[in-house]
């Protein structure tokens, strides 16, 4: 399946312009969402004003102590071919040494983003440094690689890898072309011109491993010796088989190099003349006093995710199908290539033929962008070995590695037409976005210390695996983005920048372990004993599991000892894990305890603030509440004593008109008297039946005297029982204050209710002797009109019809009573007081029912 042209940055895509608040490119965090470059500052502008600047800004200068990895960028000139195409230009603008502004032509796929308003129409970048169109060679190379070729002197290792979209002018920066050497030939250039005189051509030390010599014995030495002349015998041949191919590129140096003539013409017609100042500087700082060097040279390619060895023998003298080679881990945990050619080289002529015969090998092709185009990685390590004075056998020899990579440039697939080219392009591509993924996570874990860190996709490719030992500790990198001003690939040469933009944000770590160097570092650390290690080579090579490192050069004793030496280690660190979740478990304990305890006391707080607040709260009900009792009782007490005024006051008229009766009864019987007399003398017979009617009324036992007087107690006894009220009431009251106070204290509502149901039963009970007491006072009352009555009218015997009239009446009324209530209880029950003592059993109803004063 064909895969789109690798966005460095890994996980962008011209969708992420859809979010234009957001930092695009590869300021993006690798696992979605996460961007947090705080050094990259963010310039968003609404998506109504396409020509913002969007800024990643980052300065290298400001590296916090840190070395930060130094990232070149080369814009190649516009080619005549360029030219009369048309190439629209103006897209790339530098603005200053280290700034470069990216303005989207007219018809990048970018200007219609940002005409749809999803996308930024110019980007700036910032880089260690920028080279322009019109810097050379030797500027590039002395603002690049001269520093560095001075530390690999000194016992570094260095990286250089070129990175752009293809056509972009990696293979020119580090090969050269024609008359303009690359950065590789100048470097060997001036590591031979530097290690002149110190340079040792013995094959007795091999560097088989990233920082280990093997120790060669004669045998294996004259096989070496053989190889290397077959090779250099090879290039010699090549320059006119091979004339076809670019890589006819000849070193034309000028004598006088550190006084040794080195001049080489590979080939009249097409020379290249390094510039004779590149040579000149010598130095041999940092170099140690007496030490010997010998130098040693590989040349392999990644294509199709395979690794060759472009210094195998002529294809011709070989099986068609190129063997592959492994990845492993030496001691150290660095990845290395297995069985890997190299070519010890005394010279730079002889590393230049060593090259110049890889370069046969490598994969080129060509494209609808460059009619030679690598279709492959290539990766041409120099390894100098430093043998100082004290070394034997090997003891004290001392590796440095320069790696100069020429990755294979990003491309669409589907500009690709043939089936073979689709294929490479999208290894190239995968490769390439792996490279983006890795330097990403890492960029994400130096800038996130106190996260997890993310797992850094080393292994995703085979590419990554070969550069891992330079990003994670084992020497410092070098990157050259190379660019090409063309309007035509403005999307792809954005994308290389915003992966670069984040390459930029690297800084150098020390050295990581990985798993073979621990096991090596436990069986040193078990044992002290020093002693070499005998390597053991696999020379079968059929697993393909190069995941796991190189095992094989252990040996089998090596390997029961490290198992033995691991179980123990793994038991230690058992039991101080064991150690360790003990006491964090007894940390957490007592920080729940304490926890716990002070959750206690805030529980206790809250709890006695509540019940102030509640206590406030009732003391504050308990005193509306007296309020107003005392109020409504005031108020009873005072209609109560109105009304004995008002009955004493009727009492002491009926009384007045009683005894008016009585002075009227008085007048009356003198006239009665006479007439009394006249018919005793005109009616015998009406006279009698008089007589027999007043002495049967005189034997009744009824006296209006006595009558008054029962009276009379009967009210004394209605004012005592008033004030036993009275008193009563305020029984009642201190009863309610008592009840208040407990209920502050107790706050039991219960206690409160149950001296008001006494204090309401006490009421009800006077209430209910008032009742009485107001029956009998009616009773009285009625029995004293009647009397009145009786007295007012004829003491004689009624008339037949006088008596039939006053008997009709008291049969009407009783006939209007209820049964068993005739007579005295009517008025009882007409009077207001017989009603309950409602106003104790309002006040004392549910709270809601209160009087409105209540709850003031
Ligand atoms: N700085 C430069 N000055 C002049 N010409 C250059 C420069 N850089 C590149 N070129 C020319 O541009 C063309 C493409 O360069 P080159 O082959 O190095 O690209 P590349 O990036 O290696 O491509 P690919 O990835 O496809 O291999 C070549 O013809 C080369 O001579």
């Amino acid at each position: 399946m064909a895969v789109p042209l690798a966005s460095p940055g890994c996980l962008l895509s011209d969708d992420d312009d859809l979010r234009p608040s957001i930092l695009e490119s590869t300021a993006a965090e690798p696992q979605g969402g996460r961007r947090d470059l705080p050094e990259i500052s963010l310039v968003c502008p609404g998506p109504a004003d396409p020509t913002v600047v969007k800024e990643l800004v980052i300065d290298p200068e400001k590296d916090d102590g840190v070395e930060r990895v130094q990232v070149y960028l080369r814009i190649r000139p516009i080619l005549k071919a360029e030219k009369e195409q048309g190439e629209e230009q103006g897209c790339v603008c530098i603005q200053d040494q280290q700034t470069l502004v990216l303005k989207a032509p007219k018809d990048s796929s970018k200007m219609r983003s940002t005409e749809r308003g999803v996308a930024q129409s110019t980007h700036k970048f910032t880089f260690t440094q920028i080279c322009g169109p019109e810097m050379t060679q030797q500027e590039f190379f002395e603002c690049t690689m001269k520093e560095a070729v001075q530390e690999v002197l000194r016992g570094d290792n260095r990286l250089l890898f070129t990175y752009g979209v293809t056509n972009s002018g990696k293979t020119y920066t580090i090969q050269g072309t024609g008359q303009k050497a690359g950065l590789l030939p100048r470097t060997l250039l001036v590591l031979f011109r530097k290690l002149q005189g110190r340079l040792s051509c013995s094959l007795e030390l091999k560097p088989v491993f990233c920082q280990e010599v093997r120790v060669l014995d004669h045998s294996e030495a004259r096989a070496e010796e053989i190889r290397r002349d077959t090779l250099l015998n090879e290039a010699e041949g090549m320059t006119s088989q091979h004339s076809q191919l670019r890589d006819n590129i000849s070193i034309c140096c000028d004598s006088g190099i550190g006084g040794v003539s080195l001049v080489t013409q590979l080939e009249d017609s097409d020379s290249v003349c390094l510039e004779a100042d590149s040579l000149s500087s010598s130095g041999e700082e940092g170099m140690p006093e007496g030490a010997q060097f010998s130098v040693w040279v590989s040349f392999f390619e990644i294509y199709n995710e395979f690794l060759y060895d472009l210094l195998e023998s002529p294809p011709s003298l070989k099986p068609r199908k190129r063997a592959t080679l492994r990845l492993c881990e030496d001691r150290h945990g660095n990845p290395y290539v297995k069985d890997l050619t190299w070519v010890q080289v005394c010279s730079a002529e002889e590393a230049w033929k060593v090259l110049k015969v890889g370069r046969r090998n490598q994969s080129f092709a060509s494209t609808h962008m460059n009619h030679i185009s690598s279709r492959s990685h290539s990766i041409f390590s120099i390894r100098i070995v430093h043998m100082h004075p004290d070394t034997s056998r090997g003891q004290n020899a001392q590796i440095s590695e320069l790696c100069v990579c020429d990755l294979a440039g990003s491309e669409r697939c589907r500009d690709q037409r043939n089936g073979e080219r689709i294929k490479e392009a999208t290894n190239i591509n995968s490769s390439l976005h792996t490279l983006g993924r890795c330097i990403t996570a890492l960029r994400y874990n130096q800038a996130n210390k106190s996260r997890p860190p993310l797992v850094v996709p080393f292994r995703d490719s085979k590419l990554t695996r070969v550069l891992q030992g330079f990003f994670s500790g084992r020497g410092r990198s070098i990157m050259v983005v190379n660019i090409n001003p063309c309007a035509s690939t403005y999307d792809e040469t954005l994308q290389a920048l915003k992966f670069s933009a984040v390459a930029t944000q690297l800084v150098h770590i020390p050295s990581t372990k990985t798993r073979v160097a621990y096991i090596l570092s436990l069986l040193n650390e078990c044992e002290q004993q020093g002693s070499e290690s005998t390597l053991m080579e696999d020379e079968d090579g059929d697993d393909d599991d190069d995941e796991v490192g190189d095992i094989s050069m252990f040996a089998c004793k090596e390997l029961l000892h490290a198992i033995e030496v691991l179980k123990g280690e793994v038991l230690r660190q058992r039991q101080e894990k064991e150690v360790l979740e003990a006491t964090v478990r007894e940390q957490v304990c007592s920080e729940m305890m304490e926890v716990i305890k002070r959750m206690e006391n805030d529980f206790s707080e809250t709890l006695e603030t509540e019940r102030e607040l509640m206590q406030e709260k009732y003391e504050c009900k308990m005193e509306n509440l007296q309020k107003s009792l005392k109020r409504y009782y005031t108020q009873e007490i005072e209609e109560r004593d109105e009304r004995i005024r008002e009955l004493s006051e009727e009492l002491a008229s009926k009384k007045e008109g009683e005894y008016e009766g009585l002075r009227r009864s008085r007048r009356n019987t003198s006239s009665r008297a006479a007439e009394l007399s006249r018919v005793r003398e005109e009616q015998p017979g009406e006279w009698r039946a008089t007589i027999f009617y007043l002495h049967s009324y005189q034997a009744q036992p009824v006296h209006t005297s006595s009558l008054t007087i029962a009276l009379d107690n009967k009210l004394d006894e209605g004012h005592k029982t008033l004030g036993q009220l009275r008193v009563s009431l305020q029984q009642l009251s201190l009863n309610l204050r008592s009840g208040e106070r407990a209920c502050c204290t107790k706050t039991s509502g219960e206690q409160l209710r149950a001296l008001l149901d006494a204090a309401e039963a006490t009421l009800a009970k006077q209430d209910q002797t008032l009742g009485e007491l107001q029956n009998s006072w009616a009773l009285a009352k009625m029995e004293l009109g009647k009397k009145t009555e009786s007295e007012a009218g004829p003491r004689h015997p009624p008339s037949g019809s006088c008596r039939k009239r006053r008997c009709a009446t008291r049969e009407s009324e009783l006939e209007n009573c209820p049964p068993g209530k005739k007579g005295t209880l009517r008025c009882v029950q007409n009077t207001p007081l017989a009603s309950p003592a409602a106003p104790l059993l309002r006040v004392l109803r549910p709270r809601s029912q209160i009087p409105p004063s209540y709850h003031a």
